[in-house]
């Protein structure tokens, strides 16, 4: 007979918000707009523990991810998620049934590898980018999600170039933008991603033919930015475009200095 520990009162009683499974990775298959997407994400899952309970039984928020996986990875996937958040939410309305709890997250962190063109070659070359998706239930059982992506671009220096004769010093910038929005708000990571990209001096590419180079180069001679340009820019066109709360984080991994510089707003 297994001794139940977790359901023991603990010496401390104090509530804790958040306790689960975190790092567990897995794979999971999203039919978004009707093609199926394979992923390797990475899980965060958590619950609120109550005070006179000494823990949680941690293998029921496991036995959600990996129940929402089986049915993701056999055929039902066609209706099963429709998106990383339509997942997230699945694998919480399962624990619905399994562990008791008021408060509940899932957390799935992913890379998306999206297609682009060139700038001159106009070959296909694709792009990863880091993206994070959170579903939070709240006490009173509504939903919540926070969408999250990560983009690395480039910036040209403007005031070194003003005061070298059009030269300057030049550095990759990595762009965050995060939206906490309503769970049914429909917002695509892709434009979120299209509003970072498109806020640096010039986007960065993994294939680059010498011609791509030269309009990388020439692009980014042509639209020099501060740290702080690319983040209000971020921030301007995130709040045209999405509803909810958005927060951006831009940093230039500077190539005049061995440290970073920041620039960060929210709503
Ligand atoms: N709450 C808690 N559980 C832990 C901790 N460390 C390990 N465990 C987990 O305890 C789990 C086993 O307990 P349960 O999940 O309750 O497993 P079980 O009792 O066989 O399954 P149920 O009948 O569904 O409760 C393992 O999955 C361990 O990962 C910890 O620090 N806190
Ligand atoms: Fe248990």
């Amino acid at each position: 007979m297994l001794v139940e520990t977790q359901e023991e009162r603990p010496e401390i009683m104090e509530r804790l918000h958040r306790v689960g499974i975190t790092n567990l990775r897995t794979v999971a298959r999203i039919n978004w707009k009707g093609r199926v997407y394979t992923f390797l994400p990475v899980f965060e899952i958590t619950i609120d523990v109550p005070e006179e309970k000494k823990g949680i039984h941690m293998s029921r928020l496991v036995e959600s991810i990996t129940e929402a996986m089986s049915e993701a990875v056999e055929e039902e996937v066609m209706e099963a998620h429709s998106s990383l958040e339509e997942l997230g939410k699945s694998i919480i309305k399962r624990l619905e049934g399994k562990h008791p709890h008021r408060r509940a997250e899932v957390w799935i962190r992913t890379h998306l590898i999206i297609p682009r063109e060139t700038p001159a070659s106009k070959k296909t070359t694709y792009e990863p980018y880091d993206v994070e998706v959170g579903v939070i239930k709240n006490e009173e059982g509504s939903f919540e999600k926070v969408l999250r992506v990560k983009v690395v671009g480039n910036t040209a220096c403007p005031h070194a170039m003003a005061n070298n004769n059009g030269k300057t010093h030049i550095q990759r910038a990595i762009g965050e933008l995060e939206v906490r929005t309503a769970f049914d708000e429909e917002i695509a990571l892709e434009d979120m991603i299209d509003v970072v990209e498109s806020s640096f001096s010039h986007p960065t590419y993994t294939l680059l033919k010498t011609v791509d180079e030269n309009a990388v180069v020439q692009g980014m001679f042509a639209n020099p930015k501060f740290v702080e340009d690319v983040a209000r820019e971020i921030f301007a066109r995130a709040k045209e475009r999405f509803k909810g709360k958005i927060h951006v984080k831009v940093i230039s991994n500077e190539s005049i200095h061995k440290h970073d510089v920041i620039a960060e707003t929210w709503s």
